[in-house]
């Protein structure tokens, strides 16, 4: 029998907030073929900032005696550590899913939905059985998942990717990371700050090659201290030896661990959807074809989150979904998704937090930009850390004194760069934000005062009255 809804979720990572008050007295159907709550809550941002900040506590323990505090790690517990952070979060799942499968106004489909009609759906359950449905309006919140190469995947050898790898039962001795991104980069903190030796193999000639590319120089020479790190390397064949997985590189060189985790990007969750059947686009990468609004193009269908946004950030599928939500049932009044200065933290060591455009964004752009670079060890809590390394860069356009983008790579880079946020979202002029405030002395975010204070344009931005 096929039952009919006022609305369908298919995703319960973003999708799940769908379910608002607006909902209370309509019939709502939320499909989800894997655990409930998404990427985020069970193998995203929230374990791997678990394990980060064990992570930090060892480095940390390490670092102790540039202070004169003498301590050493005697042992990483990596049961303990891993228990501690999935006996908290799978709850929440579970309980989340109990909340969607009892809801007075929700029916839970456990299983993996595809379109046969505009609006129409079958979800296929993991016993084979299936259900039909259909709805006034379907919102597609698949996400996205990891992409193997063929040169693994088809090698036989054995893998982990970002899913698996924080549930393993012990350490390695040797982990072996493909790929130089956001994972690559935190995994590769993680797991060598718990003590594995980590090799990174990385296609292009630096890691995190989205970022400044001046801020990516300097990691890339960071990482160079702490992981044994391959750019320019492709891999020929992957094979195993013994109890080793063997990379075999283009150049000519291999790289052997007892563990390969691969990080080599992430691809939207469209391809079994049957979208065609829907009539819904998707673009030549998969990502499913919406306006500013979330709207695919085909009447009552909408998309938000991984599967369709060109931002893979919970921050930003949360800020669409709630977007979605409000149009959803304000149909003459739709709120476009926020796509404008998206920050994004990559959480390794040091951390690395960014927004707006690079340096080399704004030659390309032909943009008139002053730039300044603040170290942290030239103010006073730099020196109580004894940091060398860390630095806060700001750019900004010298006419209007507003703020073009921020690179922050050091301790805390993902707060520090909050009222950077904060002052390209509210159009405030980087004179202003650096001199119509306090800043507490001596704290850290000094180093973002004086980044501010140092650009080039003190001229025409007389200080305004005392606050
Ligand atoms: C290791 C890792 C760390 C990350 N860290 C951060 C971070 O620190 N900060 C940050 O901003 N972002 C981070 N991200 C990215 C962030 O997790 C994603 O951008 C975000 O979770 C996407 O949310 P979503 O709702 O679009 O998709 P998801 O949360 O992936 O939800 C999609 C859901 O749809 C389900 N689904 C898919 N297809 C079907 C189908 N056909 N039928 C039924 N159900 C289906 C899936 O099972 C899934 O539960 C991280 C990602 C990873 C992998
Ligand atoms: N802190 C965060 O916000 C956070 C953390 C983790 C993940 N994420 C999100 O998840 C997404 C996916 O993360 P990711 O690290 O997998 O992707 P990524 O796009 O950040 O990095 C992918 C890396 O793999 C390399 N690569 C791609 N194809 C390859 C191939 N065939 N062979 C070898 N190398 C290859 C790329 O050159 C790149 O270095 C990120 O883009 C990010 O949006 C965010």
């Amino acid at each position: 029998m096929t039952e009919h809804f006022d609305l369908a979720i298919i995703g319960t990572g973003s999708g799940n907030s769908l379910v608002t008050p607006d909902f209370d007295d309509k019939r709502v159907a939320v499909i989800e073929s894997g655990t409930f709550g998404g990427t985020c809550l069970n193998v995203g941002c929230i374990p791997t900032k678990m394990f980060v900040y064990a992570a930090e506590v060892a480095d940390a323990v390490r670092g102790a005696s540039r202070y004169g505090v003498d301590a050493e790690v005697t042992k990483v517990r990596w049961r303990d550590i891993r228990d501690r952070i999935f006996q908290r979060i799978d709850p929440i799942a579970e309980g989340g899913k109990d909340y969607r499968v009892n809801g007075p106004n929700t029916t839970a489909y456990l299983g993996r939905a595809r379109f046969t009609g505009p609006r129409e759906l079958t979800v296929a359950y993991p016993d084979g059985r299936a259900a039909e449905l259909t709805a006034d309006q379907v919102v597609i919140a698949t996400g996205a998942h990891a992409l193997v190469p063929a040169a693994i995947s088809g090698a036989g050898v054995p893998f982990h990717t970002s899913d698996t790898i924080m549930r393993i039962e012990e350490l390695p001795e040797h982990l072996l990371v493909l790929g130089g991104g956001f994972i690559a980069a935190e995994m590769a903190h993680i797991f060598s700050a718990l003590g594995v030796r980590v090799t990174v193999i990385a296609r292009g000639e630096k890691l995190l090659r989205h970022l400044d590319s001046e801020i990516a120089e300097r990691f890339t020479r960071l990482a160079r201290d702490r992981w044994d790190v391959h750019t320019d390397a492709h891999v020929a064949r992957a094979r195993t030896d013994g109890d080793a997985v063997v990379l075999d590189l283009t150049d000519g060189t291999s790289v052997s661990g007892d563990l390969l985790l691969v990080a080599t990007g992430r691809a939207p969750s469209t391809a079994d959807l049957q979208l065609d059947m829907a009539g819904v686009r998707t673009h030549t990468d998969g990502r499913v074809v919406v306006d500013q609004y979330g709207r695919t193009g085909v009447a009552g269908v909408w998309a938000l989150g991984d599967c369709c946004s060109p931002y893979q950030l919970k921050h930003v599928a949360n800020a669409e979904a709630r977007a979605v939500a409000h149009n959803l049932v304000h149909p003459d009044d739709l709120r476009p998704f926020p796509h404008r200065n998206v920050p994004s933290a990559v959480f390794t060591a040091p951390q690395i937090a960014t927004l707006g455009l690079t340096e080399d964004e704004c030659v390309a752009q032909h943009r008139p930009h002053v730039v300044k670079v603040q170290s942290y060890g030239d103010t006073a809590y730099g020196w109580a850390m004894e940091d060398t390394t860390s630095v806060c860069k700001v750019i900004a356009d010298p006419h209007t004194g507003l703020l073009l983008g921020a690179h922050v790579m050091g301790p805390q880079a993902s707060t520090l760069i909050q009222p950077l946020i904060q002052a390209m979202a509210l159009g405030t002029p980087a004179p202003v934000v650096a001199r119509d405030q306090y800043w507490i002395h001596p704290a850290l975010a000094e180093v973002v005062e004086n980044a501010l204070l140092g650009l080039d344009l003190a001229e025409r931005y007389p200080r305004s009255p005392t606050p």
